[in-house]
């Protein structure tokens, strides 16, 4: 017997296996659903699908409270919240393809004790639909909360127990009170508001953080115009408290499975409204252009790059995940290869991923094998062995000497001590 409320959750994804974990480990017993049967086979095998620090070692502490299944009737029978965790990807006009949350809405029961809990994240208004949509199927008493994910890929497990926030929408009923009550552990503010508005917290929270990335990276491309160090001047910047210094490391651009698709997507619920939302467009169109200026400065330095060896330091969108999605290597990768280079690149993690969706390439066991002949090397994802390389071994083995960090992650004296060209993004130090 669980000491909390048990749940239901459906899919078992980045936000499912972390949200199940989570309530776990706060004490319910939580029945996990996910279409694919090889997914939970594997889960109930112990083995856990993703990498994410910490979570093999919570689920493991947590076994004897997760269950799964490839059957819904498991999760409705034992718990009356069912919360949502399945995919929201982007279609190819950009709105969010919702055929996954309708997949589990048109599956549930008439019920006047069931709730679903929206984690997955949807357009302002797709609540509203759901309810009427339960409406017209005379499911009326089934429930909706919106309760939105913040969670980051690489610190999803400390995002989940230690919140910045809850934000919780609900008509005001048992469902909504129950949600906050499973909650409260946590020592996190709960915003309860209504569905509408909860949905859209979740929109406007990750444009804002895609826009915060998308100015600083501007203002990089200008420091690099005119003599100042975007690092600098972002720590100048965040120490003033309305702005804050987080969000502010310009790079190559954002990727992940949710900034680019999320941005979109708020784009197109606006357009969709009959707003133009232009601050959005600029927030793509810079991210999409700061990909692609490493080519730029590559070229600057070497001239032609046809029959140039290019090291890739890391593929993953971000350091501490093997996610793929949108990750600014699948575009550099593609570009070096079109204009003629030979690429070679390692990542400590997300290798299997990316040998999926990069051909052409060449795979090395570490960075000192990427730097070993190449003409550059660049610093795609700043993990931290990256951060912590030998740049006299780096500049023995390599055959030229240039050194781009597209994260502004290492330190440009110990590159140029080593006798190499250290260029980042936005930085005259
Ligand atoms: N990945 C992240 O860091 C975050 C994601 N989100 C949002 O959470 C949602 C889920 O994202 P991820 O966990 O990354 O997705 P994911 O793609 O990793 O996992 C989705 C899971 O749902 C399963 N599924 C699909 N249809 C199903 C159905 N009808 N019944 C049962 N299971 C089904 C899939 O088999 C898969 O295992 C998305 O809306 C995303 O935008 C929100 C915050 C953070
Ligand atoms: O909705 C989601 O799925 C999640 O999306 C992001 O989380 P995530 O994509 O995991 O990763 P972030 O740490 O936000 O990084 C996203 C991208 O922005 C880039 N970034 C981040 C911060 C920064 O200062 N500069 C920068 O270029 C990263 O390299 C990465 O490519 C949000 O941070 C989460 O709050 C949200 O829940």
């Amino acid at each position: 017997m669980s000491e909390r409320e048990p749940i239901g959750v459906i899919g078992t994804g980045y936000v499912g296996l972390v949200t199940a974990a989570g309530f776990a480990e706060l004490g319910s017993d939580v029945y996990c659903v996910d279409i694919d049967a090889d997914k939970i086979e594997r889960l109930k095998q112990g083995e856990i699908p993703i990498y994410e620090p910490g979570l093999e070692e919570l689920i493991a502490k947590n076994r004897e409270r997760l269950h799964f299944s490839t059957e819904l009737s498991d999760a409705l029978e034992r718990a009356r919240l069912l919360f949502v965790a399945v995919g929201t990807p982007p279609t190819y006009s950009g709105d969010a393809d919702l055929s996954a949350v309708h997949a589990v809405v048109n599956a549930m029961p008439v019920s006047d004790h069931h709730a679903l809990v929206m984690k997955s994240t949807v357009p302002a208004g797709t609540g509203t639909s759901i309810k009427r949509l339960f409406t017209a199927t005379g499911k009326d008493q089934f429930r909706y909360v919106s309760c939105p994910e913040f969670l980051k890929e690489g610190s999803a497990v400390k995002d989940f127990l230690h919140p910045d926030r809850v934000v919780i929408g609900d008509d005001g009923d048992w469902a909504g009170d129950a949600v906050a009550e499973l909650y409260s552990s946590l020592d996190a503010p709960q915003v309860r508001t209504d569905i509408n508005s909860a949905e859209m917290v979740k929109l406007a929270s990750n444009a804002f953080l895609a826009t915060k990335i998308s100015f600083i990276n501007e203002i990089a491309n200008v420091c690099e115009e005119t003599g100042a160090d975007v690092v600098e001047v972002a720590k100048g910047m965040g120490l003033d408290d309305r702005i804050g210094p987080k969000f502010l490391q310009a790079g190559l651009g954002f990727g992940g499975s949710c900034f680019p698709k999320d941005v979109t997507a708020l784009k197109q619920l606006a357009g969709n409204s009959g707003y133009h939302f232009q601050l959005l467009n600029s927030v793509i169109e810079v991210n999409e252009l700061q990909k692609r200026r490493v080519m730029g400065k590559l070229q600057k330095h070497l001239g032609t790059l046809v029959g140039r060896r290019i090291g890739l330091l890391g593929l993953a969108f971000k350091p501490n995940t093997d996610d793929m999605r949108e990750a600014t290597s699948l575009v550099l990768s593609a570009r070096l290869q079109a204009a003629g280079a030979t690429v070679i690149a390692h990542d400590p993690i997300a290798e299997d991923e990316a040998r999926k969706l990069i051909t052409g390439i060449e795979f090395a066991p570490d960075a000192l094998e990427v730097a070993r002949d190449a003409d550059a090397v660049v610093l795609v994802t700043e993990w931290d062995q990256f951060r912590a390389l030998d740049f006299e071994q780096v500049a023995a083995v390599m055959a030229g000497t240039l050194i781009i960090d597209g994260r502004n992650a290492l330190d440009p004296a110990a590159v140029r001590a080593a006798g190499l060209t250290y260029e980042g993004v936005g930085r005259s130090h």
